[in-house]
């Protein structure tokens, strides 16, 4: 289709749905025109998806998260609708820039890292699938906090995504539940009713999932909170104006903003209030679809897949419980039984303090029949186990690890270390009890965005060499390694990497007023800050060889640059300090006119996907640092390896999965497994013993500790450095001279840039296994038994 219909289509929204004259048109209104036009396109395939779903009475997928990391849609919309040649020309024509239209979307923020982004990368690739699945979720007025740094500390300010109209979304007003909480229950003949003391109206706003070539189109349906009474007018009519606002005002509490936690759960009653409401709101809205289709209940396995994304809606099982066996009348097994059935568990994390635990006190006074189901759940199971009981009920507590276990038909780690972990330590009695209950689901990505869209220039050299069919059969990649002692094509592949970096170099120098070389190394770590990802012996590493630097300026160094970005949860005062010490540190470097040509510190604040986007095309070196046993997969990881970045790494999460594909050879291994990991933290003193051990490590330290880059406060870091001197539980100091030899390996084998854009190459043409197509089509086979429409179609 010519531009130019393109063009008039933009010109008709601009003018019927803005109300603007192009003379009087903002980026906003452009971006706003072709949003619609684009949108325009992918409603039919939506309509399409959703008539064919429902006239064949399909299996669903039902994808249950408090987080999807979505981003921008724009141009992942005009790049899976293969619109992009048309797009850009007609905006040419219409005299707008169709990158500054595009950059002036906000990021759909509403996740923290990694479960969230993962949700998002899910729905896409099941829309390429063709598998017909909704998303459900909250739709949060407020995203993952806005961060800036005020002298090198971050500070969080309210995102909000919504002060503009956000192009992508319906509003669905037609489909509202009203979700109680508090309350009391009591008997009557037999059948418990709840009668809730509060009530909120959920209602829905549904944004379509546009696959690739834009043949199907998926549904992410995400849940306001509103009040059934928003206003008091007797209130208002007093005078008491505050007071005639506040239902409406408290309803939307609910959503009104993300926890922005991502590993430590809070307790917090509005946190429950949060996934109770969402989780609730999604199986009425399951269960009346199922019902338009079918009148068999027991078909419900059948027809119906639910994933849990984490325990964040575990309240799933008692709430599918209750509509069945409260509501609906079922017999108390029989519910538990199709519930259970429907039900599934992704675990996305082992450390202790983000298992969420709810007190029986919170539970039984927000949700009264939910802890008494509960509490018949773990009876229930026990007579199924006699003699090993494990509950989800203990010590006044509701543990939502077990009682999603429990609850569920699959349970699946997200990479295959992680899932044997899960097997041998959070999960060792369930897994007992049920050997066939845990299955891994090694995560992936999906390369639409990841590399068609945010490296063109990789995309267009490979698609070049190999086709395209590699954009949704991702291990086509693998074609490549035909290529790669082809020195035309290393040449394209480095020239690729290289305009990448001057792009990157130019936006550095533009929004932070730094000057980087595209010729150095870029060396990046982005991900959310906290102790298990050590950032800290990033830094430390990136001090001490500072240090060296400084011994011998006129040595042949191998000239870096270390960038960080990531968001720290407002709570966790260490992860800001190690942020606090990274700019701190970078200051001083960047300002010394000795090294700085040979190391510089790069953090550019308020990491979300668009600077993911921006960042991962243009490196050359992917920080995967974790202590081995604590980064569950990893995503970015992945992202990192399709765009030829070599990865320095521990055998942690999926590091593992990538470093047996691209090869040893391929990849910088560093550090202790996560066996010897335990073992170490046995040994008495194991910092202090590796300090001493170390002097570079001790140098390092010392140079921190005394306030070398913190004059103005000379003891802000005795905290840090008491830390990784003293229980330095991640073992930051046992693991530094490793590292420091990998570096140092790194930095030779940059050097032969031949050499090093070779194993590049092979690191995306390996690396096609990590596409989140392969993945859902895991989840398909092993946990929801379900075929895609095209199956479907063609059987
Ligand atoms: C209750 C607070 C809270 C909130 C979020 C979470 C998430 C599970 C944390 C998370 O994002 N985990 C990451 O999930 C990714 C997708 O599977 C993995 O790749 C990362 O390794 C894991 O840290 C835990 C606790």
């Amino acid at each position: 289709m010519p531009h130019t219909e393109f063009r008039s289509e933009i010109l008709r929204h601009l003018t019927y749905t803005l109300g603007k004259e192009a003379e009087m048109a903002t980026r906003y209104d452009w971006r706003m025109a072709l949003s619609y036009t684009v949108r325009d396109r992918i409603t039919e395939s939506w309509h399409d998806a959703m008539r064919t779903s429902r006239d064949g009475r399909m299996k669903r997928v039902y994808y249950l998260s408090m987080e999807f990391l979505i981003g921008r849609l724009l141009e992942d919309a005009v790049v899976n609708l293969r619109l992009d040649k048309q797009a850009e020309a007609a905006m040419l024509d219409l005299g707008v820039d169709y990158d500054a239209v595009v950059a002036t979307e906000p990021d759909a923020a509403l996740g923290n890292g990694g479960l969230g982004r993962l949700a998002a990368c899910f729905l896409e690739s099941l829309s390429t699938i063709g598998t017909p699945a909704i998303g459900y979720g909250i739709r949060y007025e407020h995203g993952l906090f806005r961060q800036t740094f005020e002298n090198g500390r971050q500070m969080e300010e309210p995102e909000d995504w919504l002060s503009q109209r956000h192009a992508w979304e319906f509003e669905r007003p037609d489909v509202a539940f009203e979700i109680g909480f508090g309350g009391e229950v009591h008997e009557e003949n037999g059948r418990c009713i709840w009668t809730p003391a509060e009530h909120v109206i959920a209602s829905a706003h549904d944004t379509p999932v546009v696959g690739w070539q834009g043949s199907w189109s998926n549904t992410l349906r995400l849940w306001e909170a509103r009040a059934a009474h928003a206003f008091d007018l007797a209130a208002f009519n007093a005078g008491r104006y505050v007071a005639a606002a506040e239902p409406g005002t408290l309803a939307r509490t609910i959503s009104r903003v993300l926890y922005p936690d991502d590993t430590t759960e809070q307790g917090k009653e509005l946190r429950l209030k949060q996934e109770y409401f969402f989780t609730a709101a999604s199986l009425r809205d399951i269960l009346a679809r199922f019902e338009r289709e079918h009148d068999d209940i027991a078909l419900l396995p059948e027809k119906v897949a639910i994933q849990l994304n984490d325990t964040h809606p575990a309240i799933a099982g008692p709430e599918l419980v209750r509509l069945l066996h409260d509501e609906r009348g079922i017999e108390f097994n029989a519910s538990v039984d199709l519930a259970r059935r429907c039900l599934n568990y992704t675990n996305h994390t082992l450390l202790p303090e983000a298992l969420e635990r709810w007190s029986e006190g919170l539970m039984g006074r927000l949700l009264p029949r939910h802890l008494a189901l509960i509490a018949r759940i773990d009876e229930w199971h026990a007579r199924l186990n006699p003699g090993r009981t494990v509950t989800a009920l203990e010590h006044g507590q509701v543990k939502m690890g077990e009682l999603s276990f429990i609850m569920a038909n699959r349970v699946n780690g997200v990479s295959a270390l992680h899932t044997e972990l899960m097997k041998k330590t959070v999960f060792s009695e369930l897994h007992a009890l049920h050997p066939e209950r845990i299955v891994n689901q090694t995560n992936g990505v999906t390369p639409r965005r990841w590399v068609l869209s945010s490296n063109p220039r990789l995309s267009a050299l490979t698609t070049d060499r190999i086709g395209e069919g590699w954009v949704d059969d991702l291990e086509q990649l693998s074609r490549l390694e035909d290529h790669v002692d082809d020195p035309a094509f290393l040449d394209a592949y480095s020239a690729a990497k290289r305009a990448n970096k001057e792009d990157l170099a130019a936006w550095v120098k533009d929004s932070l007023g730094e000057k980087i070389d595209p010729a150095a190394m870029f060396d990046i770590q982005i991900k959310r800050l906290h102790e298990y990802k050590r950032q800290h012996l990033n830094i430390i590493e990136t001090v001490a060889l500072w240090q060296e630097i400084r011994d011998n300026p006129n040595a042949d160094w191998t000239p870096r640059v270390k960038i960080f970005a990531g968001k720290a949860a407002p709570g966790y005062v260490f992860a800001k300090e190690i942020i606090h010490l990274i700019n701190d540190v970078g200051r001083v470097l960047n300002a010394d006119s000795v090294t700085s040509k040979f190391l510089k510190v790069i953090y550019p604040p308020n990491y979300n996907v668009t600077l993911a986007e921006r960042l991962i095309p243009a490196a050359d070196l992917s920080e995967q640092i974790s202590t081995a046993g604590k980064e569950a997969s990893g995503t970015g990881n992945m992202k990192f390896a399709l765009n030829g970045a070599l990865t320095v790494g521990t055998l942690d999460g999926a590091n593992v999965e990538i470093r047996e594909r691209v090869g040893a050879d391929n990849f910088f291994l560093f550090g202790m497994t996560a066996e010897e990991v335990v073992e170490r933290r046995r040994v008495e003193n194991h910092a202090a013993r590796a300090v001493a051990d170390d002097p570079r490590l001790a140098r390092a330290l010392e140079a921190i500790r005394s306030g070398v880059f913190s004059p103005e406060e000379p003891d802000r870091y005795h905290g840090v450095v008491a830390n990784v001197t003293g229980p330095d539980y991640f073992l930051v100091s046992s693991d530094f001279s490793d590292y420091w030899r990998a570096q140092r390996e790194v930095d030779a084998a940059y050097r032969d840039t031949a050499a090093w854009t070779r194993a590049a190459a092979l690191n995306t043409a390996r690396s096609g296994w990590f596409s989140s197509d392969r993945t859902i089509r895991g989840y398909m086979a092993d946990i929801w038994d379900i075929r895609s429409s095209r199956a479907f179609a063609t059987a």
